[in-house]
């Protein structure tokens, strides 16, 4: 029996079935495994559509170049806002990835019980555990205040030094801690601090749109959850798939100066004013913790692209123009390439950190170091 693409496994079977051929297992497993190779690339029509992204040129165009001269911190200083007693995953594949990138520096900003875990993982961390949960304050007014401006001060003295923030990778729902963290995006916006929001970070900005709204130094990174949540409180509506680009086009209008990457099988990116897609081949391993890399990658990538068009004074030919669009194209095409390395390599077992080891070489490939 010939395996047609756009056939499903369940055709399959019936076919054999009546044919009254039932083929061995192995056989089936075979079938559906070619279905599904075909499923998946045959789905891909956003590749080489008018709106994807030229995104190996948009990588050398803002990778910077090795120079003896730079000093320690030029490449990027990220800081990620988040860990806690739940999850401390997320922060530390945000800030790791930042790093196996090209970054200098990541901090993570995260409570005080996450911080040994996260400093655990990784002695390239710079981790400070100053973030406070409801559980730890106690229920005094006085007493919240007091903390939450200590929290806050923490983290602004610090803020002038860093090219971005990550907002969200496992930051929790705690409302005194997303409390804090509103005023710190508040402090990150007064210094014209760049602003990734990702994961909670997106609750807390879904709930409160200001904290982002006409900040075109933010970046919302929803996955498909987190943006069924944006278009419903935003746009009073549900998802829909059949005008994607137009959708997330008017929802980044309507927050207001923002850019969104929607994440998915193909992921779309929108500054308001024009929608890029990126779907070059990435994994079909959907294990959690890759919209964390995501994160930390677009930050250091955003970091890049301003420095590059600060210094260029317009000179600069690359398209789109606006960093947000270029960190998010460079950040979503850098993660895919390596996922798809990894599961080259992991297969079912591929996991997070299988893929943040594989982001070095994969930037490699596309715009070796020297
Ligand atoms: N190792 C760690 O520390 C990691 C920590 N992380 C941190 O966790 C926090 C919460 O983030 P999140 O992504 O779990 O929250 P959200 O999107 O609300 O999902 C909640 C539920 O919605 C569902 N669901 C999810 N995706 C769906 C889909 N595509 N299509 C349909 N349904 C979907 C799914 O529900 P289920 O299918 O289990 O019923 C899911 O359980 C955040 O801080 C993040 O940074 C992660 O980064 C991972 C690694
Ligand atoms: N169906 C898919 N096929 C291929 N790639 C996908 C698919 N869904 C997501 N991705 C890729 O995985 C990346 C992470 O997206 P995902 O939706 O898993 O984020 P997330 O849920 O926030 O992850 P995390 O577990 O870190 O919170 C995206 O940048 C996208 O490129
Ligand atoms: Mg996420």
């Amino acid at each position: 029996m010939i395996v047609k693409h756009g056939m499903n496994y369940l055709t399959v079977l019936n076919s054999a079935r009546n044919h009254k051929l039932a083929p061995p297992l192995a056989v089936l497993r075979r079938q559906q495994f070619l279905i599904r190779v075909l499923g998946v690339r045959g789905d891909n029509r956003m590749q080489g559509s008018k709106f994807e992204a030229d995104s190996d040129n948009i990588l050398r165009a803002i990778t910077p170049v090795f120079d003896p001269n730079r000093h320690k911190g030029q490449a990027g200083k990220i800081a990620v806002i988040g860990g806690c007693r739940e999850y401390t995953g997320a922060p530390y594949f945000a800030a790791i990835s930042a790093l196996k990138i090209g970054a200098d520096l990541s901090h993570v900003f995260c409570t005080k019980d996450a911080a040994p875990v996260i400093k655990s993982y990784s002695p390239e961390l710079i981790v400070h555990p100053v973030l406070e949960e409801s559980y730890s304050v106690g229920d005094r007014d006085r007493d919240k205040d007091h903390i939450s401006r200590r929290v806050v001060a923490e983290v602004d003295k610090w803020m002038e030094r860093f090219d971005c923030l990550v907002v969200g990778p496992g930051l929790g729902r705690d409302p005194f801690l997303l409390d804090c963290v509103s005023e710190i995006i508040k402090q990150a916006r007064q210094s014209n601090v760049p602003i990734i929001i990702d994961g909670d970070g997106l609750f807390l900005v879904t709930n409160n749109l200001g904290l982002v709204s006409g900040y075109p130094l933010a970046i919302l990174t929803p996955n498909v959850n987190e943006y069924k949540r944006l278009v419903q409180k935003v746009l009073n509506c549900e998802v829909n798939d059949q005008d994607a680009h137009g959708q997330l086009l008017s929802l980044a209008k309507q927050i207001g100066e923002v850019t969104i990457l929607r994440k998915g099988k193909c992921d779309l990116i929108s500054d308001g004013e024009i929608v890029k897609s990126v779907s070059n081949h990435g994994s079909p391993r959907r294990c959690g913790g890759q919209g964390d890399i995501l994160s930390g990658s677009v930050a250091v990538f955003l970091s890049w692209a301003r420095q590059l068009i600060l210094a260029d004074e317009g000179n600069l030919i690359i398209s789109p123009t606006n960093p947000t669009m270029l960190g998010c194209i460079a950040g979503s095409a850098l993660l895919r390439k390596a996922a798809s390395l990894a599961f080259e390599d992991r297969k079912r077992s591929t996991l997070t950190t299988d893929i943040i080891e594989c982001l070095g070489r994969s930037l490699e490939d596309i715009c070796p170091a020297c």
